[in-house]
């Protein structure tokens, strides 16, 4: 992972512009049959496009596991000394036939260090907000951290709550219908994960991958990718959550 110590955030290269209209398709060219009319080319992807994703929770929550988990696909216990400032890994995703870039970003969960990780909010397309669900505090603690990305970061920032530490069953503080509830009042998508198992790890990435991807083909007619139920359907194909 790279490590930056700067307080300057790097801004991602990121564009929404709608592709342009192939003039070969038919669309504008007078010579539309009633057929093509209804059915538009779609929109191509850019697979250069590079979306910012920001991991964000309070410090031991499990972040830099979780990005070594997706990255990696392994978990490497106690290993991790605490994350100093941020730093970023770059990983690519294929949804729905394309490769979208996702460039990650973890973050130090310690308090210390919050001035510099606000400065980099500005710029994110995503933000996972991690809690420990053996830890209350830290689920406590995400109404703070939601108003922080309400303050810092942009209006259409893509947000999804992640309960982590599944696997410690347990120990846990934190009921998951609890977990559900708060997602439900701040209107975001939500899962329990594990960094340990790799349970949700993939599908977490993957619904932010693909959400980020139709935001940047979305034409205005079309309906809009639904990411809870995306979830939720995969959530029961994958039979993940069975143990919980
Ligand atoms: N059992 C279990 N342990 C986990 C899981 N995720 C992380 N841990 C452990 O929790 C501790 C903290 O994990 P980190 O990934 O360093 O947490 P962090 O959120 O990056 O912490 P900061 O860098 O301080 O913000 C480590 O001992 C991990 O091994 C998980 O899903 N299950």
């Amino acid at each position: 992972m790279e490590r930056m110590e700067s307080m300057e955030p790097i801004p991602a290269c990121y564009t929404t512009a709608y592709p342009e209209i192939n003039p070969d398709s038919g669309y504008g060219s007078g010579e539309n049959t009633e057929n093509q009319a209804k059915t538009p080319p779609a929109p191509t992807y850019d697979e250069d496009l590079v979306h910012k994703t920001i991991l964000v929770g309070d410090s031991g929550v499990g972040k830099t596991s979780l990005l070594v988990q997706f990255d990696q696909g392994k978990f490497i216990p106690g290993s991790f000394s605490a994350t100093v400032g941020i730093g970023f890994t770059n990983k690519e995703v294929t949804v729905d036939n394309v490769k979208v870039k996702l460039q990650i970003w973890d973050t130090a969960g310690q308090e210390r260090f919050r001035s510099v990780t606000h400065a980099y909010y500005r710029d994110a397309h995503a933000l996972l907000l991690l809690y420990d669900i053996t830890n209350k505090s830290s689920f406590d603690n995400i109404r703070a951290w939601l108003s922080e990305i309400h303050e810092y970061a942009q209006t259409d920032v893509v947000i999804m709550l992640l309960g982590n530490k599944a696997d410690m069953s347990s120990e846990r503080a934190i009921r998951r219908d609890e977990g559900e509830r708060l997602a439900r009042e701040y209107s975001v998508p939500f899962m329990e994960t594990s960094a340990k198992t790799g349970v949700n790890v993939e599908l977490a990435f993957t619904a932010v991958a693909k959400e980020l991807k139709h935001r940047a083909v979305q034409h205005p007619s079309e309906p809009k990718f639904q990411i809870h139920e995306y979830i939720e359907s995969q959530k029961e194909k994958s039979g993940c959550c069975s143990y919980f």
